[in-house]
């Protein structure tokens, strides 16, 4: 299996590093626009191997598409990380740019690779790799909810002082201060979350999830890539091993929830036809209409978006 990770920054790096040491793919290519970062840093990566003891390769290349030809799996990383004080939207003119020509030099080598977004703001990007791919919907997704997830599972298992391993959650809409962590599908070791904590301490850690990204920005004065290159990472394995795993995802949503239209994180079973089945929660009264602010401030975002294509 080939995957191409574009943007040999903090997350891509992560993710290629993830990718070889697992060995999830055998050929793991960089590409950066900065000269020698990607080559540099897959090189790197490459010395671990004896180490660690893998054989996955990686290569990097600075903006040489042609290198990337006949991808499996295409990861898109690259665009600016927000500072202090920004918020994900802030980003959109810079990396709507970058991700609008990063897809298309992607499409033009690897016609049938299913694309991965990872840019911010992230919802937005993946419409925008859209539009530019023109591929299927199941072919175009963006990675937020699995890291989304992992930080409410994190908090869950800290409060709790039990293993994050037994900690299974649903979180669904954009990837924002917005999200929507659920937990009537949140369990522990099967156990409903709501038997095991006080509704406060829930709460508390529901608002941190949401505003897990920018705790990160706050306290490094750029944002997170262990988890997020990790998250992406786990992706592109469920895809190329065909797990038929089930993850939240960022989708464009066609009816399912009531929703056209739209790029919302949903559950999803992804495999080796990437988005294999947009999974229907019956959501109550309450998570719907959380569902439906999240979806009217992407709308918005996407809105920008139209503008500046
Ligand atoms: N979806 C999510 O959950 C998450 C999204 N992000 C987003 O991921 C993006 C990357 O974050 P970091 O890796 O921390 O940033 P970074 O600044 O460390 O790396 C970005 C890399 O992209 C490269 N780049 C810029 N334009 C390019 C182009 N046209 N072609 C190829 N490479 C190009 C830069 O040279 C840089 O090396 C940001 O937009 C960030 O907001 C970050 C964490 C989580
Ligand atoms: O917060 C950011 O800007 C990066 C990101 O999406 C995250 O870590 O969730």
């Amino acid at each position: 299996m080939k995957v191409t990770v574009v943007g040999a920054g903090n997350v891509g790096a992560t993710c290629a590093d993830v990718l070889a040491y697992r060995e999830i793919a055998n050929e793991i290519i960089l590409v950066d626009i900065k000269e020698g970062l990607a080559e540099g840093k897959a090189l790197d990566i490459w010395q671990k191997s004896p180490i660690n003891l893998y054989d996955s390769r990686t290569i990097g290349v600075t903006n040489d598409y042609s290198k990337t030809a006949n991808s499996d799996v295409v990861v898109i990383t690259s665009g600016l990380p927000r500072k202090p004080g920004m918020s994900r939207d802030d980003l959109i003119e810079t990396n709507a740019g970058i991700v609008k020509s990063v897809t298309e030099q992607v499409i033009k080598y690897s016609p049938e690779a299913t694309i991965i977004i990872v840019s911010n703001p992230l919802d937005v990007m993946t419409y925008q790799a859209h539009i530019t791919s023109k591929m299927p919907r199941n072919k175009v997704m963006g990675m937020a909810g699995i890291l989304d997830t992992a930080r409410y599972r994190a908090f869950l298992a800290e409060a709790l002082n039990v293993s994050p391993k037994d900690i299974q959650a649903v979180l669904m809409g954009g990837h924002g201060d917005t999200m929507v962590p659920l937990p009537r599908y949140t369990t522990v070791g099967g156990i409903p979350v709501t038997e095991l904590i006080d509704k406060d301490k829930l709460d508390a850690i529901i608002e941190r999830t949401k505003f897990g990204g920018g705790e990160l920005v706050k306290l490094m004065g750029t944002s997170a890539w262990y988890a997020p290159g990790s998250a992406a990472a786990q992706m592109v394995e469920a895809i190329v091993r065909d797990q038929k795993r089930v993850f939240p995802v960022c989708v464009k949503l066609e009816g399912e929830y009531g929703i056209d239209d739209c790029y919302l994180g949903v559950p999803v079973i992804l495999g080796k036809g990437g988005i294999e089945k947009v999974i229907e929660l019956d959501l109550n009264a309450e998570e719907k209409a959380l569902v439906e602010n999240s979806r009217q401030h992407v709308k918005e975002v996407m809105a920008v978006l139209d503008k500046l294509n």
